[in-house]
Parts: C-alpha cells; sequence; structure tokens
C-alpha cells in the first residue's frame, strides 16, 4: 500500500480470492464488456493485469495483447511509479494515438495512482479492473467487485495453502 501513514497489510482487512473466484470474476468482468465493446486490443497492466488480460481476450476473441510494464509496490509499500514500458507504435496506432478502441486491464486499482497514469498515457482507451477500493475507483470505467479502503486483497499467484490453527488454539 501507500508509503507515510497508510496501514501495513497486517492492519487491513484481508480479502484472500481463490484461482475458481478469480475465473469467474474475471468472466463477469467480460460481460459487462462485451456490452461496452467492441476492442482493437488488450492491454495488460503488468504484472497484475496480465493474469485477467489472458481471460478477457480469451472470452472477447482478442488476439492482440500488450503491456503497459509498470514498477510501483515492493509487496505492500508503495513508491515512485515507473512505466518501464509503454505500449508498442503498432498498439498506439490502433487506438489512434490516444487509445480509442483499446481495452486496458489491471487486477485492482487501490489510490488510483496506476490508473491515473493510465488515463494520462491513453486518454480515450477504456480501463477495466476486477477489484476496486473507494479512492482508485473514479478511474476504472468497469470493475465487478468493490472491496472497502482498508482491505487487502491477496490473489491465488501471491499466496498457497497452508495450515490454519482451530479457533480455539487462537485462530484470528
Ligand atoms: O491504484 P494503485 O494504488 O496504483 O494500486 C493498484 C496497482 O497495484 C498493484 O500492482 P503492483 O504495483 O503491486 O505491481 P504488480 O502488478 O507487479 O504486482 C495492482 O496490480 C495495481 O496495478
Ligand atoms: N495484492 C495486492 N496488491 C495491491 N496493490 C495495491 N493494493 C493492493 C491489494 O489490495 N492487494
Ligand atoms: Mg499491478
Amino acid at each position: 500500500m501507500g508509503s507515510g501513514a497508510e496501514a501495513s497489510v497486517a492492519e487491513r482487512r484481508p480479502f484472500p480470492v481463490s484461482w475458481d473466484q478469480f475465473h469467474r470474476d474475471c468472466r463477469a468482468l467480460t460481460w459487462r464488456l462485451n456490452a461496452v465493446g467492441p476492442f482493437h486490443a488488450v492491454v495488460a497492466i503488468t504484472r497484475g493485469g496480465l493474469v485477467p488480460a489472458a481471460i478477457v481476450a480469451r472470452e472477447l476473441g482478442l488476439r492482440v495483447i500488450d503491456t503497459i510494464c509498470v514498477a510501483s509496490y515492493a509487496h505492500d509499500k508503495q513508491g515512485e511509479l515507473q512505466v518501464l514500458k509503454g505500449v508498442s507504435e503498432q498498439t498506439a496506432a490502433l487506438g489512434g494515438g490516444t487509445g480509442k478502441g483499446l481495452l486496458i486491464v489491471d487486477d485492482l486499482v487501490d489510490t488510483g495512482k496506476t490508473g491515473r497514469m493510465v488515463r494520462d498515457l491513453l486518454p480515450d482507451a477504456h480501463f477495466a479492473t476486477v477489484y476496486a477500493k473507494p479512492k482508485g475507483k473514479p478511474l476504472v470505467d468497469t470493475f465487478i467487485t468493490e472491496v472497502s479502503q482498508d482491505t487487502w486483497i491477496f490473489f491465488p499467484w501471491d499466496t498457497g495453502l497452508s495450515f490454519q490453527p482451530p479457533l480455539k488454539d487462537g485462530a484470528a
């Protein structure tokens, strides 16, 4: 999460998402996007956007998939947002230079910092995320599930099965 006074992951409400749930949420997102398109191409915001972008592209029958590669969070600590790679010239041309007809996909918006960068780069693109927190929500055109700002979403690619102590032994 953000730097400074922002709460750490341990202080947030955990929202674990299974592969199964994530797949269903991505399909639900695609149902909505199908009513908004058609789109020329999908642009995934790395790295978290790669997984939903693959599912959305499959459902919409899109085979042109590009990336905007960014670095910002080191686990839960938000740092300077760096754009490591923008979209290719070919993809930019498909969107007329402003992103019209391009579908940008990310896993979530939190503070909206990444979403703002995306909007600045491709103002006419459609920006979709699977999950949205209130601060970032105004930047997203389409999302599926809203969670509170004090939530931390745990994605299946960041987590694994582990032993849980019984409630009577102090499980939270
Ligand atoms: O709205 P914001 O506060 O900008 O946060 C949202 C971004 O944070 C996460 O990415 P992260 O920077 O953790 O990198 P990753 O996708 O490589 O995991 C998430 O995938 C979004 O891209
Ligand atoms: N995994 C994960 N990454 C984030 N980056 C910003 N917010 C979040 C979140 O809630 N979960
Ligand atoms: Mg990300």
